[in-house]
């Protein structure tokens, strides 16, 4: 199974409490959640990345355990191989377009210099109609070059899973579909694993084998 979980969460305020039960198994490649706004769905993609923790049950992606209570495992979102991209994407404001891409190779190191160009980066650069930008700071930017600058810094890792959260709310009709077919190739080239929130239907056509309908903290349906 690719895809395989089952898991309870119970989010509260002092207010209300919201539960989340949800049960999925799947060999596909890719999966789309679509439901009304509250749902569930960004709670849901938070405990596959390891940035939420579900109360009880097992999350298995590919082959490998991400989470199971009995058995005590929980891998950091670090050590879970993916690349979470979300509505509130944030870029480092003191490095370049190519060093927020270069980021991740060099974690922990040094931040990439501002002339250090490897080949992936050049690659998606190009890939995102981003290259006549590698030397400009995010707030020299549009939203939207700054939603392409993000999901190339989400791939460069080449993770094995890919969470996108509503990925081209700022884009114009053209980039967008210009942008769906890039992701699509990269993810053949790079063989991962994709997740994709939307409300856009044009998105759940596009990507998803499968589409899981979450309503009320329920997977309600299966198409
Ligand atoms: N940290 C939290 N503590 C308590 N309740 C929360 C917390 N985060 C989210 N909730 C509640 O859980 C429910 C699900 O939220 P979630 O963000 O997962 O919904 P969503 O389907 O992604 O919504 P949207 O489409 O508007 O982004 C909402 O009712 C929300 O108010």
């Amino acid at each position: 199974m690719n895809f395989n979980w089952n898991i309870q969460k119970t989010l509260l305020t002092p207010q209300r409490s919201f539960q989340l039960t949800l049960e999925y198994a799947s060999s596909c490649q890719s999966v789309a959640i679509f439901g009304p706004s509250g749902a569930g769905k960004t709670t849901l993609i938070k405990m596959i990345a390891g940035l939420v923790t579900p109360d009880t049950g097992f999350i298995n992606i590919g082959d490998r355990i991400f989470f199971d209570e009995i058995q005590q495992i929980n891998l950091k979102p670090q050590q879970r191989n993916l690349a979470y991209f979300f509505q509130a994407y944030s870029l480092f404001p003191h490095l370049t377009v190519q060093q927020n891409i270069s980021f991740s190779l060099k974690r922990g190191i040094f931040n990439p210099t501002k002339h250090q160009f490897s080949k992936e980066v050049a690659g998606l650069l190009e890939r995102f109609e981003l290259s006549h930008l590698a030397h400009q700071y995010p707030h020299e930017l549009s939203g939207g070059q700054q939603q392409r600058v993000a999901l190339a810094r989400a791939l460069i890792t080449k993770p094995k899973l890919l969470l996108l959260d509503e990925p081209f709310s700022m884009l114009d009709y053209q980039l967008r579909q210009r942008l769906r077919m890039e992701i699509k190739n990269i993810q053949q080239q790079i063989d991962c694993l994709l997740l994709i929130i939307s409300h856009d239907p044009e998105d759940i056509d596009f990507f998803a084998d499968e589409v899981l309908f979450l309503e009320d903290g329920q997977l309600k349906n299966k198409a």
